[in-house]
């Protein structure tokens, strides 16, 4: 492969001082699940809460990601890994600017989650499983794919005729068809505001 000679700056302020200045630690609160089990409804509740408390956020979904950065991209399982690539390392420049960035992916493979994981520090990487039973998620159909996905109208569609690897040990473990929304969100933010307020 041809050498490119890439040689880093090392800038005056650093992660650390930005960190300081919005008195925060940056993680990526990375959602995982199917579609219809709740990730985009429970992100922006938890952006809500967090804003409300003054810390700065940021949250990465389909809408901003998939139609401009992504746009172009399938859901083959080579798109699906390139998808979460380029949107792990945006975390990671976010949570390098200092930021509480929020990821709302389906993200179905445990080896995709896992490279997000490892880009970034020790701690920094919290994963929450959106949990719901396909059946439930089916009956929602909030944007009715499921119902054209059994029609054969989409292929490749997780849980149907693509794989979703639940993760084995999530930071948290959310149960939406169990639990109600307003418990939902409590408990993510009871375990969310501990990691990122920074003690004086
Ligand atoms: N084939 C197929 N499989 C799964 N999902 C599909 C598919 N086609 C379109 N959609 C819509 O795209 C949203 C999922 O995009 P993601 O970028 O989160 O997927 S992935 O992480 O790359 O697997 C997903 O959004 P959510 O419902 O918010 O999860 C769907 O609305
Ligand atoms: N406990 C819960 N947490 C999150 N969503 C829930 C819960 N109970 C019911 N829902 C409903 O499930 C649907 C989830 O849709 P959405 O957030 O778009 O899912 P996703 O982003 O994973 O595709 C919403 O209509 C939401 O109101």
């Amino acid at each position: 492969m041809e050498k490119l000679n890439i040689i880093p700056h090392d800038h005056k302020v650093n992660k650390e001082d930005r960190q300081r200045h919005k008195k925060q630690k940056p993680v990526v609160i990375w959602f995982t699940g199917l579609s219809g089990s709740g990730k985009s409804t429970l992100a922006n509740m938890l952006e809500q809460g967090l804003y409300e408390y003054g810390f700065h956020t940021y949250i990465l979904d389909g809408d901003n990601v998939r139609m401009g950065l992504n746009k172009g991209l399938t859901f083959s399982e080579e798109d699906r890994k390139e998808n979460i690539r380029r949107i792990s390392e945006v975390a990671k420049l976010m949570v390098d600017a200092g930021l509480v960035v929020i990821t709302a992916f389906i993200s179905p493979f445990k080896k995709d989650r896992a490279m997000a994981r490892e880009l970034l520090e020790e701690g920094e990487f919290i994963e929450v499983f959106v949990d719901c039973p396909l059946e439930v998620c089916e009956q929602r159909d909030v944007k009715g794919l499921y119902r054209k996905a059994r029609a054969g109208e989409i292929t490749k569609f997780t849980g149907i005729d693509s794989p979703f690897e639940a993760p084995e040990n999530p930071e948290i473990h959310i149960k939406t068809a169990e639990q109600s929304l307003e418990s939902s969100i409590n408990q993510l933010i009871d375990l969310v505001l501990p990691i990122i307020q920074i003690k004086n």
